[in-house]
């Protein structure tokens, strides 16, 4: 069995540790997080029972594949760290927006097996979307392997490179913007008198439910929100508010910022 290692074991190396495990893509004993925050260490060890420790050049040393899981600020710092002991065996797994396959590269300055991806945090139930591109030096097997692992904590898709910036805004923070709309959606319902945790759960079952909706009838998103609106009645009063208000806009405007400031980083 592989050996598995996270250098920084926050939230996102959380949730990909939390599929991995539950689907048996490896053992807890198979897997090693580095971290220098001892309560970032110790929630991973005390969730999973993984190995850990706060040196990265140790768990480089161990694994066989090595996600980079921490902020992209800190990438050429890390890299710079744990490079020497980083061999032709290792099958490197980047999870930093704006960090191209290149950048990384040249980081290590050897040829050396990259796999770029973007994850989302719905990893941590089994339900994240992460889009994946490899360099030259990683082969189909590896690539499988890879897929493999990914795709034990959601869907995971292989893309080209120039879409990952789009994929940072559409899937890698998304989930934000669903969290803030559930949390706007919550908000009204318990102004309408329904109880706090009635009124999320209420909200999000309806968001996933649209979604699950999207991905399985293959109907157009405008089809299904026509499907809603009766005429002369409730939803198409709320579209309207919605329309005036610029919520189709708020959204694709925010997103494309966020797109540019995964390209900036
Ligand atoms: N949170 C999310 O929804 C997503 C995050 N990402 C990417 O994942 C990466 C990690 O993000 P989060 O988990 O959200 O951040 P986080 O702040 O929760 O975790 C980062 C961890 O790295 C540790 N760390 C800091 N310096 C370190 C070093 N020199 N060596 C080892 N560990 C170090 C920190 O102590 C912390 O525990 C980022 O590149 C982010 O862009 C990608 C997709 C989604
Ligand atoms: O906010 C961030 O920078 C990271 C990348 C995608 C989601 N979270």
């Amino acid at each position: 069995m592989m050996k598995l290692g996270f250098i920084g074991t926050g939230n996102m190396a959380t949730a990909m540790m939390g599929g991995i495990l539950a689907n048996g893509l490896a053992k807890a004993d198979e897997v090693i997080g580095a971290d220098p925050s001892e309560a970032g260490r110790n929630r991973v060890q005390e969730k999973y029972g993984i190995h850990v420790t706060d040196d990265n050049k140790t768990a480089a040393g161990q694994a066989d594949i090595l996600v980079l899981s921490v902020k992209p600020q800190f990438y050429a710092d890390v890299i710079e760290g744990i490079k020497d002991v980083i061999t032709d065996r290792h099958l490197i797994i980047t999870i930093a927006p704006g960090k191209t396959l290149a950048w990384v590269e040249e980081q290590f300055g050897k040829p050396v097996k990259i796999i770029r991806t973007m994850p989302n945090t719905p990893a941590m139930v089994g339900e994240g979307m992460t889009a994946v591109c490899k360099n030259k030096y990683v082969t189909e097997e590896e690539m499988e392997e890879a897929l493999k692992i990914l795709g034990s904590f959601g869907k995971a898709e292989v893309i080209p490179e120039c879409l990952m910036d789009a994929v940072v805004s559409v899937s890698g923070s998304s989930p934000a913007y669903v969290f803030v709309l559930i949390e706007a959606m919550a908000d009204a319902a318990v102004s309408g008198g329904m109880p706090r945790a009635q009124a999320y759960k209420f909200a999000a079952q309806a968001v996933m439910g649209s979604a699950k909706m999207v991905l399985e009838t293959g109907k157009h998103p405008a089809e299904l929100k026509d499907m809603v609106c009766s005429p002369a009645g409730t939803t198409i009063e709320a579209v309207r508010v919605l329309e005036e208000r610029g919520f189709r806009s708020a959204v694709i405007e925010a997103m494309k910022i966020c797109e540019e400031i995964s390209k900036s980083l």
